[in-house]
């Protein structure tokens, strides 16, 4: 096939800085391989979303692609400005360069960022894989993620998590997942249950006392944290994984089981697979979206099923 012509869009904050190096060493294997790329900084947060759209508003060039480094959170910002641009189908390439990477490792890419950029250069066509779509209805706002969205427990440690020093110097050590993990039982000791109304294919619902509310469309969230190992990124369906909290024992019970890949038997365990549902709640509650905050606030969120042409060969 014709030479491709890769965009960078980098995130040097991604990872704490861990996307410095190896943004260096992407750059070093494109010019030892003499491969024609522009690059396109992350200035603050938010500006890769901008990049994107640009990108897809003006690119002239053939065979081109979003090739993205950074963290989940940078490769949902790239996708969302470059949807709805002129250009929406071109292909995103992604190297693993954030704290949790969890969609790499949900789509079964590698985590080590120079075995994906290997992934990515030898790949000879885009791949169509899932990814969510949001319509918040409360801000009439509509986008997309590429793992998930939690409302409740999993959000509160995203906000405790991003809000702590410990992030950045985990990071330092290499060690960013470890910070979600810290923030579990700080987030234990002050979250409560809420309720939360589901909308299936016209049947309401209703969950008095949930504690985790998650949508996902891969297995993983909170930096490698299984939460439902069946959740396929190319099955045309999101999951969406109700935990209630009758008491810490059988809250515990039920996430060792779906942490481990066991098929929950616990009666705190509701599991919808839908290519369409709603998601109402009530009360103030933490939103995260692909690691990101979302803020505190009731939620009300059609979801959906969309589909990117990603560039990688994960056969590799
Ligand atoms: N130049 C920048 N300076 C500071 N923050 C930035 C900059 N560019 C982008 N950002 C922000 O960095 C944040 C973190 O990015 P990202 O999620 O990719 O990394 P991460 O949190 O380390 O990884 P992961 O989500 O995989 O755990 C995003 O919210 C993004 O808006």
């Amino acid at each position: 096939m014709a030479a491709v012509f890769y965009y960078l869009i980098y995130n040097p904050a991604a990872g704490g800085g861990a996307a410095i190096p190896i943004f260096k060493q992407v750059k070093a294997v494109l010019d030892q391989r003499q491969l024609p790329y522009a690059i396109k900084t992350s200035r603050y947060p938010g500006h890769t979303n901008i990049i994107a759209k640009q990108i897809g508003n003006f690119n002239t060039r053939d065979h081109a692609i979003l090739l993205v480094i950074g963290g989940d959170g940078t490769l949902n910002q790239a996708i969302n400005g470059l949807i709805g641009t002129r250009q929406h189908d071109l292909p995103v390439a992604y190297v693993p360069a954030g704290s949790g990477n969890d969609f790499a490792r949900g789509i079964g890419m590698s985590e080590d960022p120079m075995h994906a950029l290997e992934q990515v250069l030898q790949a000879t066509k885009p791949v169509a894989i899932d990814i969510g779509r949001y319509h918040e209805r409360t801000r009439d706002e509509t986008g997309y993620f590429v793992n998930n969205i939690g409302i409740g427990f999993d959000a509160a440690v995203v906000s405790a998590a991003n809000h702590s020093d410990s992030k950045q110097l985990l990071n330092k050590f290499h060690l960013g997942k470890l910070t979600y993990l810290f923030h579990v039982i700080g987030s234990l000791l002050t979250r409560r249950p809420f309720p939360v109304a589901v909308y299936e294919k016209g049947v309401r619902h209703f969950f008095h006392r949930a504690y985790i509310c998650t949508t996902t469309n891969i297995p993983y969230f909170g930096g490698g944290i299984q939460i439902y190992k069946p959740a396929d990124p190319t099955d045309g369906h999101l999951d969406l994984i109700i935990v209630e909290w009758f008491n810490i024992v059988s809250w515990a019970f039920a996430m060792i089981q779906l942490m481990r890949g066991k098929a929950p038997t616990s009666r705190a365990v509701h599991l919808f697979h839908a290519k369409k549902l709603t998601v109402e709640t009530s009360s103030l509650e933490f939103g995260q979206m692909d690691g990101e905050e979302m803020g505190t606030r009731p939620f009300e969120i059609d979801f959906s099923v969309a589909s990117q042409q990603f560039w990688i060969d994960r056969s590799i």
